[in-house]
């Protein structure tokens, strides 16, 4: 059944302790963090998204980035195993509040590493990145979860950033869009966009032709509303120091069953 909710989970004091893996490290200022995530979820909530709140992880420099905790397909919820192993405490207040809500849990088991940021879904087509964080066990047991369910799942090489979606997203019409510098092999993509910034990579499909985008890709988010799109800017400039994006801070449920 088509649902409206979206799970974030407020950033931790020790959110200047975050990863980094692909940037230099510059400070964050945590009390602009907090008003920068507070727009963002005032954002998805003006657009109709009920925020459902997981359980704050203070102990988690990174917790804040709930999207790598989990992959939905349909009313299914693969609870992921991050590679970067300091992240894995983050997934068990995802996974009670996610069957609270009444989805079917799944996990990814040892040897598998899987960060929800791999993971593209366009249509029923789900592409995983395998780089840093997720490994080829991950990408089996993926498939494994969602190929029963009707999910075709494509394996795509990752290794200038952090996770597939740093690289790629998808507009609503299903054209892949990414800043083509750090897009390992566009050609995995039926149909691809080049963007002209990093960040411009970056879309949330907010519904219709809402698009939610950080406010750094203004020549991107200029592009896309040539192409008939509603950018919706955000300010996430912090979570961006630590390799975050708009789509790592909040998980759509679109397809509860209850
Ligand atoms: N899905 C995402 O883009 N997640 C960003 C995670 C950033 C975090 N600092 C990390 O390195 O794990």
């Amino acid at each position: 059944m088509p649902s409206r909710k979206a799970l974030v989970r407020q950033p931790s004091s020790r959110l200047d302790e975050g990863l980094v893996t692909h940037l230099e490290r510059s400070p964050v200022d945590a009390v602009l963090a907090l008003r920068q995530w507070e727009g963002y979820t005032t954002a998805l909530a003006r657009h109709g998204w009920e925020t459902i709140e997981v359980a704050p992880a203070d102990e988690c420099p990174d917790g804040v980035f709930v999207e790598d905790t989990v992959v939905m397909f349909r009313n299914v919820a693969l609870i992921s195993r991050p590679g970067a192993a300091v992240r894995r405490p983050e997934t068990a207040a995802v996974e009670e509040e996610l069957a609270r809500l009444g989805c079917s849990v799944n996990w990814v088991w040892e040897p598998g590493t899987l960060d929800g940021g791999d993971v593209l879904k366009v249509g029923d087509t789900v592409y995983v990145g395998q780089g840093g964080r997720t490994n080829a066990a991950g990408v089996a047991q993926v498939r494994a979860a969602f190929e029963p369910l009707g999910a075709r799942v494509v394996a795509a090489p990752v290794s200038s950033v952090l996770h597939l979606k740093s690289a790629v997203t998808a507009l609503p019409d299903g054209t892949v869009i990414g800043y083509q510098p750090l897009v390992d092999v566009p050609t995995v993509f039926p149909r691809f966009l080049p963007v002209p910034e990093p960040s411009g990579a970056h879309v949330v499909l907010l519904g219709g032709a809402r698009l939610l985008m950080a406010a750094s890709a203004p020549k991107t988010a200029e592009l896309l509303a040539g192409y008939g799109y509603e950018p919706v800017p955000v300010e996430i400039g912090e979570f961006e120091k630590l390799e975050g994006c708009v789509t790592c801070l909040s998980v759509r449920l679109r397809d509860l069953y209850v």
